[in-house]
């Protein structure tokens, strides 16, 4: 199967809008490869703070970027653990911290730049479901299927407070509100691959939605899908 043949399906989005959860339980419906391109951002922003980095320093993040080995796999409970430099730094990874510090990065377009071909290699037979803020515009334009999840900031601060409570994290609803609606701005904002729907998108408003409704109407836009 050529590569422009591999189908793919991208759900791109602002900070939990449900990419990630959404994302993994199409990709294993579907019997797809998956990629939470997020990770990537999150796996420099961590091994720059480990190795000191300036943020404000756009050469060593670059070469931060080029240099990172970054590894997933899956843990016996399903969950996706990520190896940065050989370290699993799965829990690190996931914080607002990192968050933060991934949007941040990911503004340099040198940063977008060198991640963008560890992106695309993620496409393998028999298909992929690719989670981000740029997978339908930049990474994947030619993508077959195409969503864009959103839901209101006061939701997905919510989701993000219960997700980092049940991990014993010590976190304020407040807090993570002005957090995820700065992160949103800047996301957004940026002069390169700005988040935003692709025209061809499907958009899907989780506000109120369970998990389950959403994986089906995303599933649904796949022909074929699997029961
Ligand atoms: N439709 C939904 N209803 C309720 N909870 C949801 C829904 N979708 C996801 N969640 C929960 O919200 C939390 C955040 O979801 P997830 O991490 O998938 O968001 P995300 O868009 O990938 O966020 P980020 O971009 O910050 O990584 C998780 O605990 C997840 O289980
Ligand atoms: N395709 C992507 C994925 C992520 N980013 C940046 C912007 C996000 O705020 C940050 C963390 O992503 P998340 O794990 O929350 O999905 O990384 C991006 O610019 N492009």
């Amino acid at each position: 199967m050529t590569e422009a043949a591999i189908p793919v399906l991208t759900i791109d989005g602002p900070s939990g809008s449900g990419k990630g959860t959404i994302s993994r339980v199409v990709a294993g419906r579907l019997g797809w490869h998956y990629l939470d391109s997020g990770a990537l951002y999150r796996a420099v922003g961590v091994a720059a703070g480990w190795a000191d980095l300036d943020l404000d320093d756009a050469g060593a993040l670059v070469r931060c970027a080029f240099d990172t080995g970054i590894g997933f796999r899956d843990d016996a409970a399903g969950e996706l653990r990520v190896l940065v430099n050989g370290h699993d730094a799965t829990d690190e990874l996931r914080t607002e911290t990192a968050g933060a510090a991934a949007s941040a990065i990911a503004a340099i377009p040198e940063v977008r730049s060198a991640l963008k071909e560890r992106q695309r290699a993620f496409r393998k037979a028999p298909g992929l479901v690719a989670d981000g803020r740029d997978m339908g515009t930049v990474i994947f334009p030619d993508a077959a299927f195409k969503v864009f999840l959103t839901a209101s900031a006061e939701e997905r601060a919510e989701r993000r407070y219960k997700q980092l409570k049940d991990k014993g994290v010590s976190v304020t609803l407040d807090g993570l509100l002005r957090e995820i609606l700065a992160r949103d701005a800047r996301d957004a904002s940026r002069a390169v691959a700005p988040l935003r729907p692709a025209e061809d998108a499907v958009r899907i408003d989780t506000t109120g939605q369970g998990i389950d409704s959403v994986v089906e109407r995303v599933l649904a836009l796949v022909p074929g899908r699997t029961a």
